[in-house]
């Protein structure tokens, strides 16, 4: 799709602070608060985004930007974009298309997706409106082992490329908000898709979900997460599938190392967009020391945080090998569906291309050249 096509089909809501107000307007109290807050007094939340002035780029002129490239690659992998769609759990609470629009929308722009467990549709059915989009699959490690295996050899069937292990939530954040509200996405009925529709979570239950909802609920609450995992469980996760491994959400150097000692394929920067330990430190913030200890070893990807093109070219400049991006697009979902998050694909890559050529960079590749990006 053309750009004016884009443009005359989608109504502008170019400002970030637009598209979130856009999206309150279509959900409710609980569901928008549920997406936008973070955990406790939400000072990593703010941090995230605080972060970002720290950092200023110096860009060099008179080189030949008429045409930029914002093509990354990723272990062995070229994607058409500098980001990835985050695993955004209960999309069905943010449009009734939920991550089929999403998908559908990535399709378009070859933007790659990292689809959640806890999805409203099931992964196969992600992967059906994705096509041959490149995609990654984001696992909640369950407490019954067998179901994690199963997920993991669904999702390779399905034509996911890798396996992102969550390991920054051993139990949910204390969400205030969502307390306060009393809202939590899986008694509603969201992200229940991929246990539902699983034969071993079914064998289970004493009653299928269909004659007993709320005991299939208590089931499922009870084995999402997974607070003894250790590091020597990787191995288990290793012998059930060839895929490569990520892990999502390091932020101490000393994780990032340990990922390499554990033959883990990359690491994903991130802190849950501040919903998980409240108090943590920016996102970028931990992103050089990361960097600086893997050394090259495997890839470094980056979340939360990021709302604009500058943002994006930061954390690329900082040595992240790409980026995820998380509320934005979700905004652009409860906003209007797939035209939304097309919207926010179309003014997000916009941004990029005109940051890199006000830059002085014709590639996306280039930013980590020495001196791009100071610290204020
Ligand atoms: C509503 C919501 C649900 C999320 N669900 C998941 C999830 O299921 N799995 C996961 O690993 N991360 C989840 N995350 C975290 C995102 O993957 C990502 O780390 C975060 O959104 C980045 O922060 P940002 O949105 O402020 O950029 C969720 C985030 C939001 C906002
Ligand atoms: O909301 C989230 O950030 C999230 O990851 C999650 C996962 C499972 C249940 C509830 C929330």
């Amino acid at each position: 799709m053309s750009n004016e096509a884009v443009k005359s089909k989608l109504s502008p809501t170019y400002h970030y602070k637009d598209l979130e107000k856009q999206a309150q307007k279509k959900l409710t109290h609980e569901v928008f608060t549920y997406i936008q807050s973070g955990s406790g007094n939400e000072e990593t939340l703010r941090a995230n985004e605080e972060a970002f002035k720290k950092y200023k780029l110096v860009p060099e002129f008179l080189h030949d930007v008429s045409k930029c490239d914002l093509s990354i690659s990723v272990l062995g992998q070229t994607f058409q974009t500098p980001f990835l769609l985050a695993p955004v759990g209960h999309l069905g609470a943010a449009h009734p298309e939920g991550e089929l629009a999403v998908a559908r929308a990535a399709k378009g722009y070859q933007v790659p997706y990292v689809a959640s467990t806890v999805s409203t549709y099931t992964l196969e059915e992600i992967a059906d409106a994705l096509g041959d989009t490149p995609r990654w699959f984001q696992l909640y490690w369950s407490k019954d082992s067998e179901l994690t295996v199963s997920f993991v050899q669904r999702a390779e069937k399905a034509g996911y490329s890798a396996i992102v292990i969550t390991i920054d939530t051993p139990a949910l954040g204390f969400r205030e908000a969502n307390l306060t509200n009393q809202f939590f996405p899986v008694r509603e009925g969201y992200g229940l898709a991929n246990y539902f529709q699983d034969p071993i979570f079914r064998s289970r239950l004493n009653e299928s979900p269909e004659e007993n909802w709320d005991a299939a609920i208590d089931e499922l609450v009870k084995i999402t997460f997974h607070p003894k995992l250790t590091w020597n469980d990787l191995a288990f996760l290793r012998k059930h599938t060839n895929l490569p491994i990520i892990l999502k959400g390091v932020l101490h150097p000393k994780d990032s190392i340990r990922a390499i000692e554990y033959m883990v394929d990359g690491v994903i920067v991130s802190n849950h967009g501040g919903r998980q330990l409240d108090g943590a430190v920016a996102s970028l913030d931990a992103l050089p020391k990361v960097v600086e200890a893997v050394n090259g070893k495997i890839p470094v990807l980056f979340d939360s945080g990021i709302r604009r093109g500058p943002d994006v070219v930061k954390v690329i400049s900082l040595g992240a090998d790409a980026v995820l991006i998380g509320r934005p697009y979700v905004y652009g979902l409860a906003h209007n569906g797939q035209d939304g998050v097309e919207e926010l694909f179309n003014h997000l890559l916009t941004d990029i291309d005109t940051t890199l050529a006000t830059a002085g960079k014709s590639s996306i590749r280039t930013c980590q050249l020495p001196g791009f990006v100071n610290i204020r």
